[in-house]
């Protein structure tokens, strides 16, 4: 059984340390996300869970310490390296292209060229076969976009959320990392994006989510992991706690709760 859990650890962060300068952003943080797992990054302003994102997702080289993925340590020195280890993160910005249409946003830098090999070196992209994979992409999400050619800037904020998500998914990820993707959402948009976690979740992609917002991790995640002053105070499960006691661990009033093995 203690192997069969194991090997369900897709993400492990293990005492990682991170300085800018004088400054201490995290000091040997660590937590573990499992297989379809849904986890809460938490902290107050400052407690370093974007420098925690940052490194996870290969834009900051931690000091100290050393970031595995199912089991293996990977190195990460660029965003291209997490991608290429499974970790996709979803950032407030989206990265998507407001002037594109879907098919487009979704194969962002990754183009499938045309399989006539004359258009091939004419650098011919494959349209037909883009516009099936991401039909494929956003059925997985049962997403409600309207159609794979409009423009992203006719989209509503969940929708373009719902793109953000299904590009991710469709990179292959075994992780996704979510920053803050409710924040700029209305009560129903929100509600959407909170069903298309709980989806890929149950389709076995761990989703660590950064979020002030105590209802959203309360109605989201299995898990929460909070950082208090660059250190890992606090791993509970949801079922566990209610939102003032989350607060009480974010503000640091509670002191430190780890669990024995998370
Ligand atoms: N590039 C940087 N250079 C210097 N200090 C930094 C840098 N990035 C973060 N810090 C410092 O590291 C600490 C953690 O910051 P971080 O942005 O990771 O916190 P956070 O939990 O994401 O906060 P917030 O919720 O406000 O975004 C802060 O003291 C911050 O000032």
């Amino acid at each position: 059984m203690l192997r069969n859990e194991l090997s369900q650890t897709i993400l492990e962060v293990k005492e990682i340390t991170k300085r800018f300068g004088g400054v201490e952003a995290l000091r040997g943080v660590s937590f573990k996300v499992n297989k379809g797992e849904v986890v809460g990054l938490l902290g107050d302003n400052g407690a370093g869970k974007s420098t925690l994102v940052r490194c996870i997702s290969g834009i900051h080289p931690p000091d100290e310490g050393e970031i595995l993925i199912a089991g293996k340590a990977v190195k990460l020195d660029s965003p291209m390296d997490a991608r290429k280890a499974g970790i996709e993160t979803v950032f407030q910005d989206l990265a998507i292209i407001p002037e594109f249409d879907v098919v487009q946003n979704l194969y962002l830098n990754r183009e499938i060229l045309s399989t006539n090999p004359v258009l091939r070196w004419l650098g011919w992209l494959d349209a037909k076969a883009m516009a099936k994979r991401s039909q494929k992409s956003l059925n997985r999400l049962s997403s409600r976009i309207p159609s794979l050619s409009e423009k992203i800037v006719n989209l509503s904020g969940g929708q373009r959320q719902a793109v953000a998500i299904a590009r991710a998914v469709s990179w292959g990820a075994e992780i996704v990392i979510m920053d803050e993707p409710t924040a700029a959402l209305g009560v129903e948009q929100s509600a959407q994006v909170n069903e298309l976690i709980k989806l890929i979740s149950s389709q076995g992609v761990a989703v660590l989510l950064i979020s002030h917002n105590m209802q959203h991790i309360m109605e989201t995640c299995d898990r929460a992991v909070v950082l208090y002053q660059g250190r890992s105070s606090a791993d509970v499960a949801i079922r566990d706690v209610d939102k003032n006691a989350l607060v009480s661990l974010i503000t640091g009033a509670s002191g430190s709760l780890l669990a024995e093995s998370a």
